[in-house]
Parts: C-alpha cells; sequence; structure tokens
C-alpha cells in the first residue's frame, strides 16, 4: 500500500504559489500549485466559502476525515487551511485530470474497453476501501477519477463523502441529500428511506456509462428530468444494438450496478470479482494509452474552457429558456445540483413552459412537440401505452430512455404541475423500496414502477383539483380514443330529488337497470374542468359497451348516449366535466383548443339541465293540474255540502303558489334558452374557425 510521505506541508498560503487553473467544480476551482518550500508540484482546490452552504466545521471534519484515508487509488488531501474568505485543499497533482476531461478533450465518443475495465478497476478498490472504512464517496462519476502523469488512476472529492463512523454506527443510512443528479440512485432521489453504500455502485455503474459513452446517461437533461426518468423508467445500461464494441461481460456488471433496488445491487467488493474486470491492465497501460500525446492539462483545461465558454454564448443566444441553461451546469463541468424546492419548482415551471420550445438538440423532441399539439387526446393513451412497452421493448435508442421524451413531452398537455407530479415520486410506499418486489432487472416493469407510474398519472388527473378514486387509475395498459370518461355522474344544483339522480341508469336494454356502485352516485364530483384522460374504473372498458346506450350526439370528447336522453323520465348528466363547483382552471395552463370541449361540454350540460328542468316542470303541472282537478272537484263537491275548510283553502293557495313557481321557471327557462342559443352560436363559430 503506498502510503502518504511524511512531508509536512505548510499551512499558510504565503508558501503556495497558484499557477494555472485545472478545473472547477461547483463551489470550488482548482490550481496548478507549487508549493514553495518543498518545491513540489501540488493542487489546489479553492473553495470560496462564502459561496458554499456548507459549515465550516463540517467542512473541516470532511477534510480531516479525508486526511485519515490511506489507499494509492483514494485522493488524499496534503493538509487544509483557510485563507481570507477561502478554504484551501493542498492535494498531489493529478497531472493527466480527470476522466471526463480527458474525454471531452480526445476521447468524446468515449473509451476503449480494456482502459474503462482498467479505470473502474482502481476506482472500485477505492470504494471498496471507503466501504469497508465506513465511507459512502456519493459522488462517483468521471469528473471525479483523476488521473497523475504516470497513468495512477485515484477517485478524487471524499469532500462530500460521508463518514459512517461518527455514531459507530457503520451500517447507518444517510438521509441527507449530497450528491450529483445523473448519478444519483434512485433511492437518494428518494429520500425516503436513506440510502447506503450501495448508492455507491449505482453512481459506479452510471459512471461505466459515462466512460463507454462519453457522457453520462441524461447528462444533457435538466435535473427535473433526470429525477423522473432515474425514478420511473427502466435502468439505464448498454445497448445490445448501439454498444456491440462492448463485451457481454461489461454490459452484466454494468446491469448488476444498475438495479433500482439497492438490495439486489452488489457489494464493492463482491463486484470486484466480476470476471470483466479480468481485463483491467496496470497504470502504465493507461499513462501510454491515453495519456500519451495528450497536451500538459492546464493547456488542455484553457482549450477547453474556451471552447465552452464560446459554447455558453451561442446557446444563450440559441435559447433563452433556463432549462438549457441548467444543462449549462454540465457542460461546464458543475454536476453537484442541489435538489432543493426552488431548484425543482423553476424545474417544473420550465417543463409546464417546454410547449412549443423547439429543441435542437434533440429533433425528436421538436417532432413530438409537434404532434402533440396535433394530438392532444392521444396523450393519456401514449402515457399508458408506453409504459406498457416499455416493459416489453428492449430499448431500441440511447441508453433506452427515447421513450421517455414522450411521456414527458405528453405532460404538459394535460397543464400537469411536474413539482406535484415528483412529489407524488417520491410519495412512494414501503414496497417500492422493499426487496421483496419484483427484480428490477432487465425491462419488466416492476411494480413499485408501476406505482410511480400510476401516482404520476394520478396528479396528471389531480392537476385539476379533485381527488384520485381509488387506485384504478393507472394500470389500464389501453386507454381509447375519443372515449368519454362518463363513469362519474355530474349531479348540479338540486334539480332532482335524491330517488330521480338514482344510481340507475338505463343501457342499451331498456328493461335492465345497470346500477352504479352506491358510493359513486354519493359523491360530489362538482369541480372544474376537467380532462379526464384515463379510465376511471377498472370495468370501463367492459362497461361502456354495457352502461351507455347508443352514441347519439359526439361533442368533442364527450358524447351524449341515449341513455341521457332517455324519456323514461328524469335522467342524469353523464358528462363527467364541469359539474359546478367552486374552483376554476388555472388559466395559465389552459389553451384555447383544450378548453373548447369543456365548454362545449357546459354547453351540453346546460342543455340537459334545461330540459331536464322542462321535464320535471312539465311533471309538476301536470300534477298540480291534475291534483287542482281532482281538488277543484272535491272542492266543488263538498262547497256543494260543506263551507270550504281552513286546510282546503291552504292547499288551494299551495297549488296556485306552485303553478306560479312553474310559471316562472318557464320564463326564466326560455331566457336561458336564448341565452344558450347566443353562447351555442359563438361557441359553434369558436369550433369552425
Ligand atoms: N488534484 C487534482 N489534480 C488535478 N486536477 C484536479 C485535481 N482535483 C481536481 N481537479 C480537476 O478539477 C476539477 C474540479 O474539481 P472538483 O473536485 O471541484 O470537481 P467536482 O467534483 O466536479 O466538483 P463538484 O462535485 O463540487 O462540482 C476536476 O474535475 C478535475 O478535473
Amino acid at each position: 500500500m503506498e502510503h502518504i510521505s511524511e512531508k509536512r506541508y505548510p499551512v499558510s498560503a504565503k508558501d503556495y504559489k497558484l499557477c494555472e487553473e485545472v478545473g472547477e467544480g461547483g463551489s470550488a476551482t482548482v490550481y496548478k500549485a507549487l508549493c514553495i518550500p518543498l518545491n513540489e508540484t501540488v493542487a489546489i482546490k479553492v473553495l470560496d466559502l462564502e459561496r458554499c452552504n456548507n459549515d465550516l466545521d463540517d467542512m473541516r471534519r470532511e477534510e480531516q476525515t479525508m486526511s485519515l484515508i490511506d489507499h494509492p487509488n483514494v485522493l488524499q488531501a496534503h493538509c487544509s487551511f483557510t485563507t481570507g474568505h477561502s478554504l484551501w485543499v493542498v492535494m498531489p497533482y493529478m497531472g493527466g485530470g480527470s476522466c471526463l476531461h480527458i474525454m471531452k478533450s480526445a476521447y468524446p465518443e468515449g473509451f476503449e474497453e480494456p482502459i474503462i475495465a482498467t479505470l473502474l478497476h482502481e476506482t472500485l478498490k477505492a470504494l471498496v476501501y471507503l466501504h469497508a472504512h465506513g465511507q459512502i464517496h456519493r459522488d462517483v462519476k468521471a469528473g471525479n477519477i483523476l488521473i497523475d502523469s504516470n497513468g495512477a488512476v485515484k477517485l478524487a472529492d471524499s469532500r462530500v463523502s460521508a463518514c459512517m463512523f461518527d455514531t459507530g454506527d457503520r451500517q447507518r443510512s444517510r438521509n441527507t441529500f449530497v450528491g450529483t443528479s445523473c448519478w444519483m440512485a434512485p433511492e437518494v432521489m428518494q429520500q425516503l428511506h436513506g440510502y447506503d453504500f450501495k448508492a455507491d455502485i449505482w453512481s459506479f455503474g452510471i459512471t461505466a456509462l459515462e466512460l463507454a459513452h462519453g457522457h453520462a446517461s441524461f447528462s444533457n437533461k435538466s435535473p427535473m428530468k433526470v429525477l423522473l426518468m432515474t425514478l420511473q423508467s427502466a435502468p439505464p445500461g448498454l445497448d445490445y444494438e448501439r454498444d456491440m464494441r462492448f463485451s457481454k461481460s461489461f454490459k452484466e456488471m454494468v446491469a448488476a450496478c444498475l438495479v433500482k433496488d439497492p438490495k439486489k445491487r452488489p457489494t464493492s467488493e463482491k463486484l470486484l470479482k466480476h470476471h470483466f474486470f479480468k481485463h483491467a491492465q496496470l497504470n502504465e497501460y493507461v499513462a501510454r494509452t491515453i495519456l500519451d500525446g495528450l497536451d500538459p492539462l492546464e493547456e488542455r483545461f484553457r482549450v477547453l474552457k474556451a471552447k465552452e465558454a464560446n459554447l455558453l454564448v451561442q446557446k444563450k443566444a440559441l435559447y433563452e429558456d433556463k432549462e438549457q441553461l441548467s444543462q449549462q451546469e454540465y457542460i461546464k463541468g458543475i454536476s453537484a445540483w442541489n435538489f432543493n424546492l426552488e431548484d425543482l419548482k423553476s424545474q417544473a415551471a420550465l417543463i409546464q413552459d417546454f410547449d412549443g420550445i423547439s429543441n435542437a438538440e434533440d429533433p425528436d423532441m421538436g417532432m413530438k412537440q409537434r404532434h402533440r399539439h396535433n394530438n392532444v387526446e392521444l396523450t393519456a393513451e401514449r402515457l399508458s401505452h408506453e409504459r406498457a412497452n416499455h416493459s416489453t421493448a428492449a430499448p431500441s435508442h440511447e441508453d433506452g430512455f427515447s421513450d421517455l421524451h414522450d411521456l414527458e413531452s405528453s405532460l404538459p398537455s394535460f397543464a400537469i404541475k411536474p413539482l406535484q407530479a415528483l412529489k407524488g415520486c417520491f410519495d412512494v410506499g414501503d414496497d417500492d423500496v422493499d426487496g421483496s418486489s419484483p427484480s428490477w432487472k432487465g425491462t419488466a416493469q416492476t411494480d413499485s414502477e408501476q406505482q410511480v407510474l400510476t401516482k404520476l398519472s394520478a396528479n396528471v388527473v389531480n392537476q385539476d383539483g379533485e381527488a384520485n378514486e381509488g387506485g384504478n387509475s393507472g394500470r389500464s395498459s389501453s386507454l381509447p380514443r375519443n372515449v368519454v370518461m362518463e363513469n362519474k355522474k355530474c349531479f348540479s344544483g338540486p334539480l332532482m330529488p335524491d330517488d330521480n339522480i338514482s344510481s340507475k341508469k338505463i343501457v342499451g336494454d331498456e328493461n335492465r337497470d345497470f346500477v352504479q356502485p352506491k358510493h359513486q352516485s354519493e359523491r360530489n364530483y362538482s369541480g372544474p374542468l376537467l380532462y379526464r384522460q384515463r379510465r376511471e374504473t377498472n370495468n370501463l372498458s367492459s362497461a361502456e359497451d354495457l352502461s351507455e346506450g347508443a352514441v347519439v350526439q359526439r361533442k368533442g370528447r364527450f358524447k351524449v348516449t341515449s341513455a341521457d336522453l332517455n324519456p323514461k323520465g328524469p335522467t342524469n348528466c353523464y358528462f363527467n366535466s364541469v359539474c359546478g363547483g367552486s374552483s376554476s382552471p388555472s388559466t395559465s395552463s389552459l389553451t384555447a383548443a383544450s378548453v373548447l370541449p369543456s365548454l362545449q361540454c357546459i354547453l351540453q350540460q346546460n342543455i340537459m339541465q334545461r330540459e331536464e328542468i322542462l321535464k320535471l316542470i312539465k311533471y309538476v303541472e301536470q300534477s298540480s293540474d291534475k291534483q287542482m282537478e281532482s281538488t277543484e272537484a272535491a272542492t266543488n263537491d263538498l262547497l256543494q255540502i260543506l263551507p270550504a275548510s281552513a286546510r282546503e283553502r291552504e292547499l288551494q293557495a299551495q297549488l296556485i303558489n306552485l303553478q306560479q313557481s312553474a310559471g316562472n321557471l318557464v320564463e326564466e327557462l326560455q331566457r336561458q334558452k336564448m341565452k344558450n342559443t347566443q353562447l351555442e352560436r359563438r361557441l359553434n363559430a369558436l369550433v369552425y374557425k
């Protein structure tokens, strides 16, 4: 084992001469420097204490922990001290730079397998050491795998690593949220039950993909999207077709790391025995293969920085939207995003605004955006189909995640608030991370994934303020287009007595009543405009035929069935939407096209209600007429015999009142009818515009 020399490094800034910048991190700049008394080249990481949120004591403690680490594959700090508003961490100078920088400079498509095997083998040895010493690194990525000029590989940035020894509880899971999104394990993102050293194994798997492709999976995505993709989708992996140049054992090793259930991931020690690492070479091979011919680190960094600054300017001009800007964090090499609520809110806002923004980096996305405009109604169908497809189809695009574009791009048409969806994602139960859940491995979608998706889709629907009813929403894998989600009834106003707002619905066979479950008829379906894009109950597909009469009229996504118009008596409105209610939709999230069907529905519902009122009035008039006739007859008979009693006079007065009310109602209805007609004309004009 290599031991750091017993040399004493000075802890005063005046003993160092900062030379060129060789790296930039989230909160630090790294310089090549000269330690004057020792006449030795070192690297100094300068952290601006005013800029970073970390508590100085915490940082000190971490640096001390770091200096206790002693392993040839872990970058150990020589010393650290504060100067002015900065913390200086003095480290060995790694002349090759980070794997990320090397790839950016010379291997944009990633390294060859023997190099990858060697780099990963050395990194894994560092992880075995850290884990054995109760440490989780929490930031394993190509940017933290450094190479010195001899080809020695060291895992850097233990600054963020968590010491598990402080309470003596080695297996204690962490609940803090530090790290880097693309490399972050799902359980870290979920923040539910904490996480342990297996989180490093996930990051190690993502790093393997990064070294193979030249970039990490989702590296061009916003943190929000990375989060959604990591949680919802099948794990990334080496693709059969795209990654043909890589061996089966490499693919297997990556697949073993990228299992969503941390319990099913191997420990670092076990992973080290994987036959993939038999291909690992010596340091000298690394130096000879990838460092030979490279410019000095400071020179490469200068060129890269200039290139990236240029790129940023171009991108800034191209995309004013913040999502693109957030991607620049990655381009700049800064990857330690903080997942605080505000970040997520702004990301969520961006996704909402995404509609209509073309994505030059992803032409498919642009296509899909356009397609979505033309096909708003398909969204939920696609959501569920894609879930279904995802579970069966082998990933055919980069990292097997391209379908997620569809899923995500479909979200805004529901006026989804991704933050809420995200909360839904986080709000997963114990089973979600339970080892008893079906294997995450392969492409089959597990219950946990399905749950997350179900929650997501439930949230999609819930955007309009209606509670998600029961657990029947998410599993349907097909959602016929143009199908009315009319299982919910709308009962607006006290027009019909309870018995009439019956739990019955006349079905095709008029002699047969379809009894709605009691709870359904009791539910209050008042609510704002609701685009119900999913089947409400599991039985809907079969119930559609049973519970609906023939369609007699279609209004956009809604239809009127013969059941609705059944003349047998007062009927219910079978439009699920717009049944009164106080809340109104968020106007910012509505487009004219999306509102029209609902307007049509309101109007249709109005017409239906008017008809109901008329029927009821007629019914009242008829029965009151009959009653009047019989009362009059009886009264006349009685008058001939006896003088009218007080009770009879009261009855007569009531009947007259009733008739007057009915008359008033008819007048009111006439006025409403005129207004409706005007509205209908305006709406039709809008529809045919
Ligand atoms: N000892 C070193 N020798 C040479 N280059 C270094 C050394 N330490 C870091 N670097 C370079 O500086 C870059 C930034 O280092 P830092 O540790 O801050 O990176 P980071 O992990 O990306 O930061 P963060 O995770 O905070 O964004 C590294 O990616 C690497 O290229």
